[in-house]
């Protein structure tokens, strides 16, 4: 499964504590990141992780593209619910793709402790059906 971890500045060290207390899903699957995010997640929990650009600068369309093409599974987005940002449009974009694409989301660390016991539970192999779908459509070998 492909998951984007992202989190605000005042949220980054709960991301990582969460990324440490399951590292064992969480190595199980491949994650991608936004800039610091995925700094702070490869240096602190020490697990492989796919940078994109930082949230402000971009990394947030990223991983909202990736989402657009059904190719995340699932997304941990901790925002700062108190401050206004000069990116919110970025912000406010991918989650609106996850609803459009009906991806898991979650934006707070309770519901994130949530998925994540979900992944490790393979509620959602059926996403791998989706994968399997989109390789065999790209080489097109679909029966
Ligand atoms: O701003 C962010 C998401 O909106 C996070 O970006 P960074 O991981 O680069 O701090």
């Amino acid at each position: 499964m492909n998951i984007a971890l992202i989190a605000h500045d005042v949220k980054k060290e709960e991301l990582v504590n969460l990324v440490i207390a399951y590292e064992k899903v969480f190595a199980s699957h491949t994650l991608f990141a936004t800039g610091t995010t995925g700094q702070k997640i490869a240096e602190e929990a020490k697990l492989p992780v796919v940078r994109l650009k930082s949230g402000p600068l971009g990394g947030d369309q990223q991983i909202g593209a990736l989402v657009a093409q059904n190719e995340m599974d699932a997304v941990i987005f901790l925002r700062d619910p108190l401050v206004a940002l000069a990116h919110e449009p970025d912000v406010t974009a991918l989650l609106r793709l996850c609803d459009v694409q009906c991806i898991p989301v979650a934006t707070n660390i309770a519901s994130a402790e949530l998925l994540v016991k979900a992944l490790e539970r393979h509620d959602l192999a059926w996403r791998n059906v989706v994968h399997r779908y989109r390789y065999e459509r790209r080489s097109g070998t679909e029966g």
